[in-house]
């Protein structure tokens, strides 16, 4: 007997991660598009969520929450946190299970996502790549090894689109350095220098952004010591890979029952 198709609904159809999403739903066997959300603005309403593939979908890019929602087993929300939030509502009166992609959560919001968790399954990552979240292990290692005597700065890079700063992949690794070392991230992040600024104080964390062009993600972590420096990088070159784990954490999402899951519990990094 085959396995059932996991129904997969896709928020910010026309955005840069709504475009690769659609494009790696229609294209997996064991998936099918069953609806595509975008904003009551867009120029997308009405149009084929696939058209641009010059293959059609039979799926109009809706704004009617519920319409796009209907039959979805999962949604992969890839929008804005207000959009995220909005749909996650729906989502949980529906029972359908959400990937969320989103990234520049604030701390009440990311509080509200986890409450909707306890409800329906989600599974919440600002970096769905497999190689980010190795890395985000090789961190934890490289920062309990080189606990005194290395400042930790972390640089990212991301195409002149990306609205929100730093990334929430650099968030992430500079979380995962504080817990590491016992520091809070709050009280020893760094963002940005300017000006006479002093001496660098060994306990922070600095965080450094770069925007441009089209470069897709690039994250850098370096260990400065006396003598010599670690860098640990990540580059993306394609959006690919954010789809293929958006497409990993959907059916595991579909296997699972509540919770608020990461990509760790996804690729089985625990
Ligand atoms: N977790 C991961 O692996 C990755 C995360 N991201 C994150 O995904 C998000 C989207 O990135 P990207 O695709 O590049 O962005 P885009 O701006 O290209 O796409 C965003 C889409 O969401 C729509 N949207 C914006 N605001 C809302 C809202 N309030 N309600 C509903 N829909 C909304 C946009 O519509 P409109 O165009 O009309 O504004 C657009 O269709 C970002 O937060 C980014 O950081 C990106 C890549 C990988
Ligand atoms: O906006 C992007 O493009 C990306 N956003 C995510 C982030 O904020 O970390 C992930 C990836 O780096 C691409």
């Amino acid at each position: 007997m085959s396995a059932p198709v996991l129904n997969i609904a896709i928020a910010g159809a026309s955005g840069r991660m709504g475009r690769m999403l659609i494009e790696a739903v229609v294209n997996a066997p064991d998936c099918r598009l069953s609806g595509a959300l975008d904003r009551t603005d867009s120029p997308a309403l009405g149009q084929d969520a696939s058209a641009w593939l010059g293959q059609a979908s039979g799926v109009a890019i809706t704004a009617d929450l519920r319409q796009g929602l209907a039959g979805a087993d999962v949604l992969i929300d890839f929008t804005r946190p207000e959009g995220t939030l909005a749909h996650l509502a729906i989502c949980r009166e529906l029972g359908t299970k959400v990937v969320i992609g989103t990234t520049g959560f604030t701390p009440e919001q990311k509080a509200e996502v986890a409450a909707h968790a306890r409800e329906i399954g989600v599974m919440m990552a600002p970096n769905m790549s497999v190689g980010v979240n190795v890395v985000l292990k090789l961190l934890d290692l490289a920062a309990r090894s080189l606990s005194t005597g290395y400042d930790i700065e972390i640089v990212e890079a991301h195409h002149r689109h990306k609205v929100d700063a730093p990334s929430g992949t650099a968030l992430a690794m500079g979380e995962v350095v504080a817990q590491a070392l016992g520091r809070d991230l709050k009280s020893c992040a760094v963002y940005g220098r300017e000006g006479v600024t002093g001496e660098r104080d060994p306990s922070t964390i600095g965080f450094a952004t770069v925007r441009g062009g089209d470069i897709v993600g690039d994250h850098t972590v370096l260990f400065a010591g006396i003598g010599e420096r670690i860098e640990i990088s990540h580059k993306s070159s394609s959006r690919v890979t954010y789809a293929q784990g958006s497409l990993r954490a959907a059916r595991f999402l579909a296997a699972n029952g509540p919770g608020l899951y990461g990509m760790d519990d996804v690729l089985g990094l625990k």
